[in-house]
């Protein structure tokens, strides 16, 4: 969402979200409360459709949840385990008509060999911790395992080179969500296009997420980084990062059903005598959009892979571009 203020307007240089409390949530992103309607099964699975092994790691958690769930209702064939970073877990958790095993981190070098033996052409997904991106994704390469990499921080260079270095095919993007990701993509373009268009500009960011999130947004990241190049240098550690419940609810307006699951993004651009300012705004409840938007990474990563693509890494941009996203 874009919104230009008419010029000779003061903006506050902090807290816009807190603005918008202040009026009464006016201009508050609106969040519907209903979770997005499933696909039926036969709809998703339908003529034309693949089928393939899908292993998600993460599973206790959120995203490999819900991940794990549009699987099953598109269609594709669950494998069935998953881990933890506690070694001593022993759950299993049910989804749809399959029960998966977590393992804990001994046994994920043993367990991940036999279904590379056992399912040839399985795509892993990733929506583990910040902490576990580096050393899952070189366990992944070393075992030939193609993965779509979901879960955002650790080390992203030394995330690209283990790939590079290996020959593994991997899909790696902090962003699932479709219109997410063509604004990421515009963003990009825009900067490529009009390189220091906002010299002198001053950003604001602010970004909240439920409490458990551990990093800071790796799609803030990327905007900013677009930002940058518009001229509007940017000090990561002045980024507004929410994680208090209350101020989620009375400052930033996330909806009480969305505390547990919400990604609300807030960048404010102000012109260096005031007068003139831009928001840009994209606002997430629940997780559907990024579960399907993986579904479909992971679809287009399968397809990459079976044609023996020379391309080796790719991003949601490619997924987007190639038609491949719901
Ligand atoms: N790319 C995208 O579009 C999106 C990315 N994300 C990212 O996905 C990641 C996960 O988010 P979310 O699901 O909300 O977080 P959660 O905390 O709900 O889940 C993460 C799970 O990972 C498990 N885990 C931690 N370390 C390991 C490990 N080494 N091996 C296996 N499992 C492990 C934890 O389980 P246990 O305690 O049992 O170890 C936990 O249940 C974050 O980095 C987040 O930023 C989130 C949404 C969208
Ligand atoms: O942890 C989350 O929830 C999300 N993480 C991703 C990020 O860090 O950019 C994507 C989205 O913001 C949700």
């Amino acid at each position: 969402m874009l919104s230009l203020r008419p010029p000779h307007t003061t903006f506050p240089r902090t807290s816009p979200w807190l603005r918008w409390g202040r009026l009464g949530g006016a201009a508050a992103p609106h969040c519907l409360s209903a979770a997005a309607p499933a696909l039926a099964p036969e709809t998703a699975a339908g003529p034309g459709s693949v089928s393939f092994p899908i292993l998600v790691n993460g599973c206790t958690g959120n995203m490999g949840l819900s991940v794990a769930e549009a699987a099953v209702r598109r269609g594709l064939h669950l494998v069935p385990v998953s881990f933890s970073s506690r070694e001593k877990v022993k759950t299993t958790i049910q989804v749809g008509q399959t029960d998966i095993r977590i393992y804990g981190p001994s046994a994920r070098e043993d367990v991940l060999s036999s279904v590379a033996d056992e399912f040839p052409d399985v795509i892993v997904v990733d929506y583990t911790a910040p902490d576990s991106v580096n050393s899952n994704a070189e366990l992944y390469c070393k075992l030939g395992l193609p993965f779509v990499m979901g879960t955002t921080g650790g080390n992203q260079q030394l995330l690209y080179k283990s790939v590079q270095d290996s020959k593994n095919y991997a899909l790696i993007s902090p962003q699932m969500g479709k219109q997410v990701v063509a604004f990421l993509a515009i963003m990009r373009i825009f900067a490529e296009q009009f390189p220091g268009a906002f010299s002198g500009y001053h950003l604001e960011v602010l970004e909240s997420h439920q409490a458990s999130k551990k990093d800071t947004s790796g799609t803030a990241k990327d905007v900013i980084a677009s930002f940058e190049k518009l001229g509007v240098p940017y000090d990561m550690n002045r980024m507004v990062k929410i994680r208090d419940p209350d101020q989620q609810l009375e400052m930033v307006g996330v909806p009480k059903e969305h505390i547990e699951g919400h990604a609300f993004h807030l960048y404010h651009l102000t012109s260096p005598d005031d007068s003139v300012s831009f928001e840009f705004q994209h606002n997430v409840c629940g997780r559907s959009i990024y579960a399907e938007g993986t579904i479909d990474a992971a679809i287009f990563l399968h397809r990459k892979v079976q044609s023996k693509d020379s391309k080796r890494i790719y991003d949601m941009e490619d997924v987007l571009r190639e038609g491949y996203m719901r």
